[in-house]
């Protein structure tokens, strides 16, 4: 499996996060399992990551799926995770999950006031055929990180209302969670939801990570919406 908890890079720790200089997981939920990781981005990788996005942004008023988000977005094109400090960002999320060529490209959002995310799930739902056509493409989304940029004066937490877990922006801070069960079923549990922001910016980044398929696609397809 993926996750490699408390071996000597990580330790998961159930009680209030003392900084300590290896990455700590702190666990918001076993079921299903949500962790927050405090400090996982200096100021330097939020910085980078809101400049490389900041002029690119797409508005995302969009209904696909069910879901309703109303920020504005980019997906990262092939090259641009190329960037030292990116690829510095992956290697901090080694010791947590495996990242290969078949992970989606990084995904960064912001939202105004008033913007949100309506609640869904990151995975690709196998029981459909637009699902089973992804999963095969991209591998089933496992997990998911979640890096906040920036703090956000008040809302936009991430919400998981199935197990009554908020996740308040924290800049710098990122949530781990996972999309499927331990033996690899996709959990419902983990419906989420970004909430509105009620006043300033918020500013996320978003890697999935992705079973890893071996084929041949074609990177420069667009990423698939969600
Ligand atoms: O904005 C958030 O906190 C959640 C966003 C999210 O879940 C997504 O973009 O898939
Ligand atoms: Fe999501």
């Amino acid at each position: 499996m993926m996750m490699m908890l408390g071996n000597d890079d990580t330790e998961v720790v159930k009680e209030k996060c003392v900084k300590v200089d290896k990455p700590t997981l702190i666990e918001l939920s076993q079921k299903p399992r949500i962790y927050r990781i405090p400090n996982f981005l200096n100021d330097e990788e939020c910085q980078h990551l809101i400049d490389s996005a900041k002029n690119k942004l797409r508005p995302c008023n969009e209904i696909s799926s069910g879901v309703h988000r109303s920020g504005w977005g980019l997906f990262m094109k092939e090259g641009e995770e190329d960037h030292p400090t990116t690829q510095n960002v992956f290697n901090k999320m080694k010791p947590f999950v495996n990242i290969t060529d078949s992970c989606e490209v990084m995904q960064v959002i912001r939202y105004n006031p008033g913007e949100q995310t309506s609640s869904h799930y990151d995975y690709f739902n196998p029981l459909t055929s637009n699902g089973s056509m992804k999963i095969g493409l991209y591998g089933q989304r496992i997990c998911t990180i979640l890096m906040y940029l920036c703090d956000v004066e008040e809302g936009g937490e991430t919400t998981f209302p199935e197990v009554g877990v908020k996740v308040k922006p924290i800049k710098g801070d990122a949530v781990l969670f996972y999309n499927c069960t331990p033996n690899g079923e996709v959990d419902p549990l983990s419906l989420h939801q970004g909430d509105p922001v009620l006043k300033g910016t918020k500013w996320i980044a978003i890697k999935l990570i992705n079973q890893k398929v071996n084929n041949n696609k074609d990177q420069s397809t667009n990423p698939p919406s969600q």
